[in-house]
């Protein structure tokens, strides 16, 4: 069988696009009446001037102003629905990308640790903002700027000339306020999620930088970072400001030209003083989403940027695909020539590691500081994948199975615990459907429950950001009874007992001894000897390969044998044999 992953990402943001584009088209539509609509102001000010004051009737002017009325409660009414369409296609892009970038961002983070990720969420929400926004409104009423103009060539071949002539320099303008402002506003932003990036991961070590009185230098160092984002948006700034500053004055003027042109051409006789008038507001109008374009550019570049980090997310991190079910594993751990890169790294920390974990089985990996044991305990799990060789799961390449199929039958406590805000109950049951007797259970077999009911809230005790109002112990027990939490056939624990007192010890030992009568396979790492008297075989690492996997027994006798080359791993005394 194949590694069934693939590329296709990319294929999620264009299904997005895909299933807003109805409502694009349904806003272009709406955007188009909208537009015609404009003309009521327009025609109602030639009507007034041109017939009213004119004829001096009455009736006609009470008939023009409710209709104009009339109008510009429909104008209302459509722009009322535009902008809610607008804001439906903000939550339905949402909805159909969010989950998908945010669970791309996991997946990326396990296999390409460093990166940005936490700036996904952030820039879907730029992009819905946008979406949501007064830009893509001036975008959609932008195509009618033609017309705009065309109408005022059709008043004289002059006033359209002005027009054109203003709308082109004005479209010069946004150009360049674009060219000038890009490259500064792309490296202000790329500035700004560096620094930010920098805050959130210096303020996880607060408590460190505290102690430490790193504070300052911390401080220094986020600061260069966040006057760099401010002298780029300066300059940005400093140049959209003038061209905003040249924008308006040239706006004004055109209004000057017009009206100046117009009245030139009702001293010609050319057209009436009604037309000079309307005239003056279609320009107006003609011009007002280049200006409100202009306007909102910032918006957009943050969008633009937000869409292409989004869209180098998606295709950079490959999707897995559906697979095929596979029953439920028995446990048994195989590993051929199993070599193991680092995410990142092409510098092997696992170098042809082959061994074979029965069902049942309790292996104790032991090695030195470096020697590869969690990047085994990552690769059994199917966090690290092989760049050689493979793992297997009865007999199937752990890439075979679908995490979410195979993620219940795995118990994993990794070497740094951390829990996840929520209640201590649901961090047991891994925040998925809460059974309390299943949750008591693992608690129990962890030897955590006594300790829980000890807290003041028992199981509903939130344990707050990353499990901080426990103590490195209790959070310890509490990941224990997570990786036992629903009986898994393969239980794979990265140095269990690091945090843990005498009696979480002994809880720790007979939460194994039990998972082995049940026939479960374990893998525990460990630097402490206490637990090797309840293992079955130990695998020693040294420099990433195995320099023996044998009884406990056996090991420990060639451990204490002259030019051993398991001398790398260096007991404080060796432990009773077990059986
Ligand atoms: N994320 C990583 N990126 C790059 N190198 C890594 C990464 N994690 C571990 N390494 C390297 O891989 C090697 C093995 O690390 P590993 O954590 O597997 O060792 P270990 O035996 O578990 O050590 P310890 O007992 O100190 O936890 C080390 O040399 C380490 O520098």
């Amino acid at each position: 069988m194949k590694k069934q992953v693939t590329n296709d990402g990319l294929a999620v943001l264009k299904s997005a696009i895909a299933r807003c584009r109805g409502n694009v088209v349904a806003v272009l539509i709406f955007s188009f009446f909208l537009n015609l609509l404009v003309f009521v102001g327009p025609l109602y000010m030639l009507q007034v001037y041109d017939r009213v004051l004119a004829s001096r009737s009455e009736v006609t002017l009470l008939v023009i102003t409710g209709l104009a009325i009339g109008l510009l409660a429909v104008y209302a009414m459509l722009e009322i629905v535009r902008s809610r369409i607008l804001v439906r296609t903000g939550v339905l892009f949402d909805s159909l990308l969010a989950g998908n970038v945010v669970n791309t961002a996991f997946r990326g983070y396990v296999r390409m640790p460093g990166q940005s990720y936490s700036q996904a969420p952030r820039d879907v929400d730029s992009l819905r903002e946008f979406i949501t926004g007064a830009g893509v409104i001036a975008f959609c009423d932008a195509p009618w700027v033609p017309i705009f103009i065309a109408v005022c060539f059709l008043m004289h071949f002059w006033i359209g000339i002005v027009a054109l002539v203003g709308a082109l320099i004005i479209f010069t303008l946004a150009v360049m306020n674009e060219l000038l402002t890009r490259k500064a506003l792309g490296e202000a932003s790329s500035a700004s999620v560096a620094a930010n990036q920098y805050v959130s991961s210096s303020l996880r070590n607060a408590e460190a930088v505290h102690a430490m009185g790193m504070a300052r230098a911390v401080l220094g160092r986020w600061h260069d970072l966040h006057l760099d984002t401010l002298s780029l948006q300066a300059v940005a700034s400093d140049r959209a400001g003038a061209v905003m500053g040249s924008f308006k004055a040239v706006r004004m003027s055109l209004q000057v030209a017009i009206l100046g042109v117009g009245a030139y051409l009702v001293i010609l006789g050319d057209i009436s003083a009604g037309t000079m008038i309307a005239a003056s507001i279609i320009m107006g109008r003609a011009l007002a989403p280049v200006e409100a374009a202009v306007g909102q550019w910032k918006q957009f570049v943050t969008a633009r940027a937000a869409y292409g980090r989004i869209k180098t997310l998606l295709s950079a991190i490959p999707t897995d695909k559906e697979r095929m079910s596979l029953p439920a594993p028995q446990g048994e751990l195989t590993m051929e020539r199993l070599v193991v890169a680092p995410p990142g790294s092409n510098v092997p920390t696992l170098k042809g590691v082959s061994a074979r974990f029965a069902p049942g089985e309790v292996i104790a990996v032991v090695g030195a500081s470096g020697a590869g044991k969690s990047t085994l305990a990552r690769a059994l799990v199917g966090v690290w994948t092989a760049a050689a060789g493979d793992v297997r799961i009865d007999g199937a390449e752990i890439e075979h199975w679908d995490p979410e199929e195979l993620g219940p039958h795995i118990g994993y406590l990794p070497q740094e615990v951390e829990l996840f805000g929520g209640t201590i109950a649901e961090n047991i049951s891994r925040f998925g459907e809460l059974d309390p007797h299943k949750v008591i259970e693992a608690a129990q077999i962890a030897g955590a429950h006594e300790m829980i009911l000890r807290l003041p809230d028992g199981y509903e005790t939130m344990v707050g950001d990353g499990g901080r109002s426990l103590s490195g112990g209790q959070r310890q027990r509490v990941a224990l009874a997570r990786a036992v939490y629903g009986d898994p056939k393969i239980i794979v624990l990265d140095e269990p007992n690091s945090s843990l007192d005498q009696e979480g010890e002994k809880a720790l030992a007979a939460a194994i001894t039990n998972a082995k009568q049940a026939g479960r396979t374990v893998v525990v790492i460990s630097h402490r000897t206490s637990l090797l008297s309840v293992v079955d075989k130990v695998l020693v690492l040294v420099d990433g390969a195995v320099a023996k996997f044998d009884r406990p027994e056996v090991v420990f006798a060639a451990m204490q044998a002259p030019n051993s080359n398991v001398s790398a791993f260096r007991s404080p005394q060796a432990p009773a044999a077990s059986a």
